[in-house]
Order: structure tokens, then C-alpha cells, then sequence
């Protein structure tokens, strides 16, 4: 059985995007009331009295947008104080990195993983639903920033969406023969827009990898991470092509992570939204944290059960959580 080490912690379910998979335009979404978010002090309790007393070393920060939550950046000093953090990381949409990577760096972080779907500024816009200036530079600024201030491995997420991007994907590719930086596909899933899933559908990560086999050649490498990502690249290339396959393949046998919301709910799996449970209510009424620890470890105990297993009748979409509630 592997261990169940990593958490992935949304801050935070607003952002400054709109992406069609993700938040579409006219959906409805409840967002968290401030009084339920998760506090510092109450986030920083949990990780250090009851996730890292269970075994939990690697953290990744991921929203909504992360950047959004105030006081960010003491939040990542201080989990990369805690003496037993073996990694810290962050999934951001990059729109207000350049202001803050070096304050993030300077804090401790060290990886990064930006979401860039599209070199073509009307594309990228169409698919974060912006309809004012676009905003393709500044995230291009932001990717640049990260790479100056030294985040390493530095890698981009791209949500391949049929007849929307993929034309884009040897473009994307090719980012990585000169810059070392890791382009990671990932399958459209259908939680947050199953509209968009439903009249677009997905491409098999193996498609993807055939094309760019055909253009420049492919050989299985490795990078740094936690994730689901089977790593290639490009003979002779700098950086790396990830492929995170969650609707061709399946990568729940290696599951290793669970996550936690801003409100304070710790989801055991991302595709499965039984066995949540709710750690902030008790942690308010002043629970012992040991009560807290030991239904940490009842969960981590029948989480192989819990890890999704429907693949074969299909990903359904009925999620009450967008992927911004949930943080990806
Ligand atoms: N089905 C499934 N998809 C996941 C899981 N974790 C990540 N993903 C997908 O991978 C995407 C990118 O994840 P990231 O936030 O960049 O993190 P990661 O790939 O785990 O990070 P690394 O540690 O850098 O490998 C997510 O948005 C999801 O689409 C998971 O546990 N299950
Ligand atoms: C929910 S976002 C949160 C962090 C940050 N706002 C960002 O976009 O990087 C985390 C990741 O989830 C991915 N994602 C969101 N909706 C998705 C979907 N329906 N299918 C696959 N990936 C999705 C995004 O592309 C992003 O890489
Ligand atoms: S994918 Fe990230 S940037 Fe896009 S809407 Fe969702 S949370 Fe925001
Ligand atoms: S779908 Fe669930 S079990 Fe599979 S990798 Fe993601 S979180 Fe783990």
C-alpha cells in the first residue's frame, strides 16, 4: 500500500479567473463566508498537531487561487518551518506571481506549478473567461518571474479541451527544447463543467504523446514530484512533458494524498466525495487534537476502499464541489 503522505490545502475557493472547466461564467457557486474559512492559526494547528504527527511531510497550497488568501505568504514561512516539511508547493494561475515569487521564494517555497493553457492571448482569454485586457502577459510575466527567482522544477499545467487548445500542443511542447521548464497535459475531467465535457469531450494522453512523438521524437524521463504525472521528453530538450491522465488511465493504485478545503473538510479522495470529514467544527468546540488524530488515521486505515473505482462506468461529473472548491 503506498503511504499517504502529501495534503494538498486549499486556501481560499475565490479567484480572479473564470476558467470555462473550472468556474464557468453564470455558474452558481456558494462561496465560503469568511467566518468559515479556516484561520491561520486554526490551518497551521491542524497541520502541525494532527497531519504531521501521522506521517503528512509534503504540502502543496492550491485554491481557488492561492495568491488570493491574505497573509499568504506567512502562511508559507510558516509550514516551511516546520522542522518535519520535506516539500512545499504551490498550483497557482500566475496572474499575481511577479509581485510576489521572490517574497515566496524568501519564504521558503521552493516548486511551483502555474496553469498556462494557451500561448495565444484570445485563446487563453476565451478559456479564463476574461473579456477586458488581456491578461496572457502578465501571467507570462509571472511564469518568467517564478523562473528568475530560481523555483525549480517550474512546471505548467495545461488543460488540453478538444478544438478549444490542442492545436496548441506541439507549440506548448516545444517550450521545454530551450527552457528548463515541465509542460504538463492534463485530461479535461468533467467536475465544474460537465456542459463543456459534454460537448468537447477529452483527448487520451497517448494522442497527445503520438503527436509529439511524430514532431520531435520521445523518451520517459523523470522530475521532482508528488503527482500522477508520467514524465517524457523531448531528445536533447531542457525541460520535461508531463501527462496526467486522470480519464485514460488509472493512477488510484498509487494514490498517496488527501485534501483539505478552506472550510475545513479533509476529502480522502478527489473523485470519490464519501468519507469527509469535517475537522474545523470539532476543532472550534476545543477537541482534543488526539480525538482529531485518531480519525485521521481511521481514514487513512480504509482509504484504499474509499480511492475511486469507478472508472470503468465513467467519471459521472455529479460533484457538489467544483475543482475551485476543491483545489485540483
Ligand atoms: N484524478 C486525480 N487527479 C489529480 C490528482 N492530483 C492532481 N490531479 C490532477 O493533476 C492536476 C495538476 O495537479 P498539480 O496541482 O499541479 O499537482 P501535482 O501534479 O500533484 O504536483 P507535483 O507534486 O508537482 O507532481 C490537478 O489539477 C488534477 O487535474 C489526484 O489525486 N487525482
Ligand atoms: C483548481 S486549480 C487551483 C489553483 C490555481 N487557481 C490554478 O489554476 O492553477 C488547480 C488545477 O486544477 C486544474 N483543473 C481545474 N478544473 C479542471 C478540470 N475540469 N479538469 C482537469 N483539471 C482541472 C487546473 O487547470 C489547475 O491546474
Ligand atoms: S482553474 Fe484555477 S485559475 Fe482557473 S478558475 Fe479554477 S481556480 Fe481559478
Ligand atoms: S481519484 Fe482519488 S484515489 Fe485516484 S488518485 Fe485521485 S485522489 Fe487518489
Amino acid at each position: 500500500m503506498n503511504a499517504v503522505d502529501y495534503l494538498r490545502i486549499s486556501l481560499i475557493d475565490r479567484c480572479n479567473f473564470r476558467c470555462q472547466y473550472c468556474m464557468p461564467e453564470g455558474a452558481e457557486l456558494d462561496y465560503i463566508l469568511r467566518q468559515q474559512l479556516l484561520t491561520d492559526a486554526e490551518l497551521l494547528s491542524l497541520i502541525e498537531e494532527v497531519f504531521i504527527p501521522v506521517g503528512f511531510t509534503r504540502f502543496r497550497l492550491t485554491g481557488g487561487e492561492p495568491l488570493l488568501r491574505p497573509g499568504v505568504i506567512e502562511i508559507v514561512r510558516a509550514i516551511a518551518a516546520f522542522p518535519q516539511t520535506q516539500d512545499l508547493a504551490m498550483t497557482t494561475n500566475g496572474f499575481l506571481l511577479a509581485g510576489m515569487a521572490q517574497a515566496l521564494y524568501d519564504a521558503g517555497l521552493r516548486r511551483i506549478n502555474i496553469s498556462l493553457d494557451s500561448l495565444e492571448p484570445d485563446t487563453f482569454d476565451q478559456i479564463i473567461g476574461n473579456r477586458s485586457r488581456s491578461r496572457w502577459q502578465q501571467v507570462w510575466q509571472g511564469i518568467q518571474s517564478a523562473y528568475q527567482v530560481g523555483f525549480d522544477p517550474l512546471k505548467l499545467n495545461v488543460v488540453v479541451i478538444p478544438g478549444v487548445n490542442d492545436h496548441e500542443v506541439l507549440d506548448l511542447a516545444a517550450l521545454t527544447i530551450d527552457r528548463q521548464w515541465h509542460v504538463r497535459f492534463i485530461e479535461f475531467m468533467p467536475i465544474g463543467n460537465s456542459q463543456l465535457f459534454g460537448d468537447r469531450g477529452w483527448i487520451a494522453s497517448e494522442e497527445l504523446r503520438q503527436r509529439i512523438r511524430d514532431s520531435f521524437g520521445l523518451t520517459e524521463s523523470q522530475v521532482r514530484g508528488n503527482g500522477p504525472a508520467d514524465v517524457f521528453q523531448i531528445p536533447g530538450a531542457k525541460g520535461t512533458l508531463g501527462f496526467i491522465s486522470q480519464m485514460s488511465e488509472c493512477f488510484c493504485d498509487r494514490c498517496n494524498r488527501m485534501r483539505l478545503s478552506a472550510d475545513g473538510w479533509l476529502r480522502p479522495c478527489l473523485l470519490n466525495e464519501g468519507h469527509q470529514i469535517d475537522l474545523k467544527t470539532p476543532l472550534r468546540a476545543g477537541a482534543d487534537m488526539a480525538q482529531l488524530r485518531k480519525e485521521l488515521r481511521q481514514l487513512l486505515a480504509i482509504k484504499p476502499e474509499i480511492n475511486f473505482k469507478q472508472r470503468e462506468s465513467g467519471i459521472t461529473g455529479a460533484y457538489s464541489r467544483t475543482m475551485s472548491q476543491i483545489g485540483g
